[in-house]
């Protein structure tokens, strides 16, 4: 058995590829009549933050349901900690929080912690404690014993928050975490994000709004159900001569569209011709996509 980066003993799952935490090959999703995702490949490094980011609709949250399996897939594979996502295996390795805060709103912040961790942590373990830590991470302390209905909604979403991250996942998926939020706890939060990816933990944060760019690790642009750039936000304004991240999206929308020529040394594209393409998955992974929700 394998110990990581915080000393715990891995459990379980094969590490063919400890680099990798997320590996995506030609995935392909409808929902409704409409095909939303086009033939996505992504690979998401173990420790780092990376962030999905593009406009409203353009498929941010299909590929977040994906990875954490619970979306209906059409073609290609999806591999999360070396194993098929949805696998009963990743149940307490994966941390989601969706858009709308998850919270029983007739019960305590606290008592919406344990809850979560009476289900998650193993027969045993100090509940207590794990809620006590989980609330001090997303400084919710104070408002430990409010209902949750008495929550202001960025209060809300920390709490939401704070439910994903009991038992220490090793990836944390996270939709849109930081909307609603004043500066100083978009910055707070964006601080945990890079202390908990310092311990190990793998962090997918979306965003539409475009100047969280520069607080993350990696960086995937995602449009009409395709990734358009996946780069360092460094590297991106390097390569569109931008000098932020909206202006570099939209040379990059300029760029595919026809609009505007890549400059030498420009991002490679997926799926350009000179793409190396995705890195190696992980074997170990099952041969299909676990379907479990529309
Ligand atoms: N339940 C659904 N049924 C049918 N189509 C859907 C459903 N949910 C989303 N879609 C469509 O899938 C596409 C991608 O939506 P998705 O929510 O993944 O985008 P997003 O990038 O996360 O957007 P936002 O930033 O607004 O959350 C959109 O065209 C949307 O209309």
């Amino acid at each position: 058995m394998m110990k990581n980066r915080r000393g715990r003993h891995e459990r379980g799952a094969p590490h063919a590829d400890d680099a990798v935490a997320i590996a995506v090959r030609g995935l392909v999703v409808r929902r409704g009549p409409r095909e939303v995702l086009h033939g996505i490949d992504l690979v998401v490094p173990t420790g780092q933050v990376v962030g999905l980011l593009g406009p409203s609709g353009g498929g941010k949250s299909t590929l977040m349901r994906s990875i954490v399996g619970v979306q209906v897939t059409h073609g290609g594979e999806v591999l999360v900690l070396g194993r098929p996502a949805g696998s009963p295996e990743l149940r307490r390795e994966v941390g989601y929080t969706t858009q709308s805060p998850s919270v029983y709103d007739d019960l305590s912040v606290q008592d919406n912690v344990a809850y979560i961790a009476r289900l998650v942590l193993p027969r045993g373990a100090d509940v207590d404690a794990e809620v006590a830590r989980v609330l001090d991470l997303v400084d919710l302390t104070s408002h430990a014993r409010d209902h949750a209905r008495n929550l202001s909604g960025g209060q809300r979403g920390r709490a939401s928050l704070a439910c994903s991250l009991v038992g220490s996942p090793r990836l944390l998926v996270l939709d849109e975490p930081t909307v609603g939020l004043d500066p100083v706890l978009r910055r707070s939060l964006w601080d945990l994000f890079h202390r908990l990816a310092a311990d190990g933990t793998t962090l997918l944060v979306s965003s539409h709004v475009m100047d969280e760019a520069a607080r993350c690790d990696r960086l995937v642009l995602v449009r009409d159900g395709g990734i358009l750039a996946d780069s360092t936000y460094a590297d991106l304004l390097r390569d569109t001569g931008a000098t932020d991240a909206e202006q570099a999206f939209l040379a990059l929308i300029d760029r595919v569209d026809g609009a505007a020529p890549a400059p030498d040394g420009a991002i490679a594209h997926p799926g350009d011709p000179g793409d190396p393409g995705p890195a190696p998955t992980p074997s170990g992974g099952g041969d299909g996509i676990r379907q479990e929700t529309s």
